[in-house]
């Protein structure tokens, strides 16, 4: 094990001026909070992509995110700034955030499972190569444990200038999208992990004293670099286990008449299940969870620990299996063929309130009702045109709607995707916009008209007494129905 050697010369003043590398869901909002909540920091958000950073300079920023817009714009230009001007801006920074991607490796040695790091290494070079003082490098993607070690040792190789020196933290982010801002301006926590070295130390409280600006310090959390950079990992893969476990539920009540949604409020009231995240649906989205366990079963296969890999493995098994299983469901109710029959596909993205679609399942539904040879008419209010193609990649031949009336009208099945609050009765959505029109909808839609209800956000009673045949994931409703 390579021995990590005291910075000789820690620095303790207050951090004046922040790099984040990398603009995209995670550097973006983290730091333009940061700007925001710490107007004497100077923090400019850099990226390689132009197109990126014109966009988070202009009044359309690359990604939706509740309540990001205003603060971006109040900042933008003051203490905040996004520039493709990489080395200027990790000159002029003491501390610099790495929030660049991570995504798992597509091919050699790990491919399907290792985190690609070549970004992380690339940014670490950069840094190495153009500072002339010392540093805190701060890892703010997620990676795999002991990632510290290789930045350590490609600064400690490539750094020219003597007396300059870095420090490294592991300094996860736990925001999830659609909530970034609430998640960033009160989190659960703010963990930073740190050598335990005097210079490690030093550097830890530095950048707790920025988050104490707005974060109380019960919950900035300080351990070792290495039990840091594994909390991630574990966080996720123990969010999303807990998804799956809902999801295995799911499929035992539609098969017994239980009810999911009951089930998930009798076992949240116990306080040590607790009643967060037991909502099923069609699994889980996103750009973290799998490639996250996927790392983490390359770590334990990495250290020969066949079992720990394959219960981890389990978990994307059943993922995989839930959203496949409500795509045979439709065709099954659909009189076991959906050729030529138009079904409009509600909701595109992977959550509510994001314009993201990494790993949404809307796509695995999508693709598989386009080769069954449905018509599929795919309406979300914030994933554009282009976004789905890019998405669906060869399965092309989809249409795209500019409103859930236009996608259901002549369907024979309206297919909810996503649990934007707009498709969700008001009395439930919390929000004075209208509603669904149902009774409208059914007016205009082939008999029988169905409705599969992915997320579970609908009102079943109501709609079936329209004359819907519906399903909704994780009750036996449809079969009652039809019997
Ligand atoms: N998306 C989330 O909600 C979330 C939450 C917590 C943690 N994370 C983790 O944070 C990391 C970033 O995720 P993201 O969703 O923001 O990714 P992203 O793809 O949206 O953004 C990464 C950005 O880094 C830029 N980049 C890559 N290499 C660069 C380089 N050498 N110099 C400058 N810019 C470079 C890319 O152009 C891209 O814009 C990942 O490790 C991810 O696992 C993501
Ligand atoms: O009860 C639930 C909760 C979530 N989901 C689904 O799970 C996926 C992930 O949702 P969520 O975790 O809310 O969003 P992410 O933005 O993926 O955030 C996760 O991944 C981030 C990236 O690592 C972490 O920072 C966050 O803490 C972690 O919640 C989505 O498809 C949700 O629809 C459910 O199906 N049921």
């Amino acid at each position: 094990m390579p021995l990590f050697f005291e910075n000789p010369s820690p620095r303790s003043e207050p951090i004046q001026s922040i790099c984040c590398i990398g603009a995209g869901y995670v550097g973006g909002p983290t730091c333009a909070v940061l700007a925001w909540k710490c107007p004497n920091i100077c923090v400019t958000i850099v990226d390689i992509s132009q197109e990126r950073i014109d966009a988070w300079n202009s009044d359309e920023l690359p990604i939706f995110e509740p309540g990001l817009e205003e603060i971006v714009k109040s900042r933008r230009g003051k203490n905040l700034f996004f520039s493709t001007d990489i080395d200027a801006a990790i000159i002029a920074a003491d501390l610099v955030f790495v929030s660049v991607n991570t995504p798992t490796k597509t091919r050699g040695v790990g491919a399907g499972y290792a985190a690609d790091l070549q970004y992380v290494e690339a940014a670490t070079r950069r840094i190495a190569l153009l500072s002339t003082k010392s540093k805190i490098i701060v890892e703010k993607s997620t990676v795999p444990c002991r990632t510290a070690e290789s930045m350590r040792a490609i600064l400690d190789a490539t750094s020219p200038r003597p007396g300059v020196h870095f420090d490294i933290l592991s300094n996860p982010e736990f925001l999830a999208e659609g909530t970034a801002v609430q998640d960033l301006l009160k989190p659960d926590r703010i963990l930073i992990g740190a050598l335990n070295t005097k210079s490690g130390k030093l550097a830890q409280d530095r950048l707790a004293n920025v988050y104490a600006t707005w974060v109380e310090r019960s919950a900035i959390i300080t351990t070792g670099l290495w039990s840091s950079e594994l909390t991630k990992l574990a966080a996720n893969a123990l969010l999303a286990q807990r998804i799956s476990s809902i999801s295995s539920l799911a499929a035992i009540c539609e098969k017994t008449g239980a009810e999911i949604d009951e089930v998930a409020r009798g076992c949240g009231k116990d306080s040590r299940l607790g009643p967060h995240f037991l909502k099923a649906g069609l699994g889980f989205g996103g750009s973290c969870f799998q490639k996250d366990i996927f790392n983490l079963i390359y770590l334990a296969e990495t250290f020969s620990l066949q079992p720990v890999a394959d219960y981890w493995r389990q978990v994307l098994v059943m993922n995989e299996w839930t959203k496949a299983s409500f795509s045979r469901t439709i065709i099954r109710h659909m009189f076991s063929t959906v050729s030529n029959k138009k079904i409009a596909l509600l909701g595109f993205a992977f959550k509510k309130d994001t314009g993201d679609t990494r790993e949404s399942p809307a796509i695995s539904i999508a693709r598989d009702l386009l080769v069954e040879g449905a018509e599929v008419y795919i309406y979300d209010p914030k994933v554009s045109e282009r976004n789905m193609r890019q998405c669906l990649g060869a399965f092309s031949n989809f249409h795209f709607s500019s409103s859930v009336e236009a996608a259901a009208l002549n369907a024979s099945a309206v297919v909810v995707a996503t649990d934007w609050d707009e498709f969700k009765p008001s009395s439930s959505s919390g929000k004075t916009a209208a509603a669904i029109d149902w009774t409208s909808i059914y007016a205009n839609m082939n008999r029988p008209a169905f409705v599969f209800d992915g997320r579970g956000i609908l009102d079943t009673a109501a709609l079936q007494n329209i004359g819907f045949k519906v399903h909704t994931v994780g009750r036996g409703n449809l079969v009652d129905t039809l019997s």
